[in-house]
């Protein structure tokens, strides 16, 4: 059974992105790309553990929105960020600066706490709920309209479980939440989804709170917590579809660094298999192999992609530079089939969505479930996107189906104001003659500000349009 691929577009906030493609640039081309954003997440709230000292400093974080959109939050609690170039400073005990609160439709009486506004970033929301369910304050946690209709049961059910007093304010299961006290017990819980949002907020919810913890999971998606957590000291062991905290306290060390975001990565590497020409190298990308899923795609499908120079950073992630040479001749099709693949390449559908319409074969990213509850159902906003190319692509069950081969077209393509959405478009549009206009294209800065800069390295002509 296929869905349609007609979904609207939104009214666009965001500014559009022209594209105009030209052949790829020869030679081998070096593309930096911004800190990892899940990373720079949890580092941030490593401020708030009870093992964190009153100043952190945190080198190579992602500068992109969904970070930033953490910030005031922390703020509100008393935590004053300074920004300077590349890199973030948190201070404890500062004078809390209130946020104003976002009305809600369904919520009359607001308790009187602190109100933490997170505008549409998930990681941020859930995080903070996590930790703030192990260590306190007591607080409320919001978000746009976008995240309000986001799910949160996924952690909050399991904390509650570990006895958590946390209420929904407005519709069950959704933002704003009220974490009115801690989790009072360790024990054993079971994820229903293999969310690294959801598994990390219990964890780190565990881990503040010092209580034992089994957490049960259906896939083991992105491990950024654990690592972490394991450099600062705490005793994690995993097991197949297990992680143990077994105890033990964390220390935060004053300064920590942030690799760059392979997510991010895969822009640049999409962008040189498209142009074929040359050759492209991204320095200094975190290669954990849970995140490894769009590499490891495209490579099983026979693309020229190394990982070069592999080291470990403080935080317990492999480091190292991603190398991809020429294009896409002799890939057929591209095929995700498993749920560990899937969570590795998650946000990268879109991309892979993309690069899949340009091969010959018919290609199939499956297990792809979880993507309805992103910033847009991206199964069905990444298929409309690749049709408005002129691509064969439908959702069918749990995936996305795409029958290559067809010409592909630059024209008007939306962007549904869903930063990786409209960078999979945009990524595309500059390996295509003529211009592409993705509309709302300027919304990567949610987690890539330099995304024009990194497409235009690879030749295509990117000019943003505010009118
Ligand atoms: O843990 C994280 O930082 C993230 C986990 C993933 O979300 P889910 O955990 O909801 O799958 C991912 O899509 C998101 O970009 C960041
Ligand atoms: C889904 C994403 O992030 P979040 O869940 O934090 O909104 C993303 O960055 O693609």
């Amino acid at each position: 059974m296929s869905a349609p691929t007609t979904v609207s577009q939104p009214a666009t906030r965001s500014a559009d992105l022209l594209v105009e493609g030209r052949a790829g640039t020869p030679g081998l081309r070096t593309v930096p790309v911004p800190g990892d954003k899940s990373i720079t997440h949890r580092a941030l709230l490593a401020s708030l553990l009870p093992g964190a000292g009153p100043r952190l400093h945190i080198r190579g974080g992602n500068p992109g929105g969904a970070v930033r959109a953490l910030l005031p939050a922390l703020a509100a609690l008393g935590y004053g960020v300074e920004t300077t170039a590349g890199a973030l400073t948190i201070h404890r005990g500062r004078l809390p600066v209130p946020q104003p609160i976002r009305p809600h439709p369904g919520v009359a009486h607001w308790p009187d706490l602190p109100y933490l506004y997170t505008e549409g970033s998930s990681a941020a929301a859930r995080l903070l709920v996590g930790v703030l369910a192990g260590a306190g304050p007591a607080a409320i946690v919001d978000g746009d309209d976008v995240l309000r209709d986001r799910p949160m049961d996924w952690l909050v059910a399991p904390l509650a479980a570990l006895g958590a007093h946390i209420d929904y304010l407005g519709a069950h299961g959704r933002l704003p939440v009220a974490v009115h006290g801690p989790v009072l017990h360790g024990g054993e819980v079971t994820l229903a989804v293999g969310s690294a949002q959801a598994r990390a907020a219990v964890l780190l919810a565990a881990v503040a709170a010092e209580l034992p913890l089994t957490v049960h999971v259906p896939v083991f998606s992105r491990d950024h917590t654990e690592r972490m957590l394991t450099a600062f000291g705490s005793r994690l062991e995993r097991t197949a579809l297990a992680v143990h905290y077994r105890g033990g306290r964390c220390t935060v060390p004053a300064e920590l660094e942030v690799p760059a975001d392979p997510s991010l990565a895969a822009y640049p590497v999409a962008a040189q298999l498209l142009g074929g020409a040359g050759a492209v190298r991204v320095p200094d990308v975190c290669l954990n192999p849970t995140r490894l899923g769009f590499f490891a795609t495209l490579r099983a499908a026979g693309a020229d992609i190394a990982y070069v120079d592999e080291r470990r950073s403080a935080l317990g992630e492999p480091v190292g530079t991603i190398v991809a040479r020429g294009g896409l001749t002799g890939v057929e099709r591209l095929t995700v089939d498993d749920p560990a693949t899937l969570h590795a390449a998650i946000d990268e559908v879109p991309l892979l969505v993309a690069l899949a319409a340009a091969l010959p074969g018919e290609s199939w990213l499956g297990c792809a479930g979880e993507l309805r509850f992103k910033e847009t159902d991206r199964l069905r906003t990444s298929t409309a996107m690749a049709a408005a190319f002129g691509a064969d692509v439908a959702v069918v069950h749990d995936g996305i189906r795409v029958r290559g081969g067809r010409p592909l077209r630059a024209g008007t393509v939306p962007g549904f104001e869903d930063h990786r959405v409209a960078m999979a478009a945009a990524t595309l549009a500059g390996a295509l003659p003529g211009r592409t206009t993705v509309l709302g294209g300027a919304c990567h800065r949610t987690s890539f500000p330099g995304f024009a800069a990194a497409l235009r390295a690879a030749g295509a002509v990117v000019t943003e349009d505010g009118s």
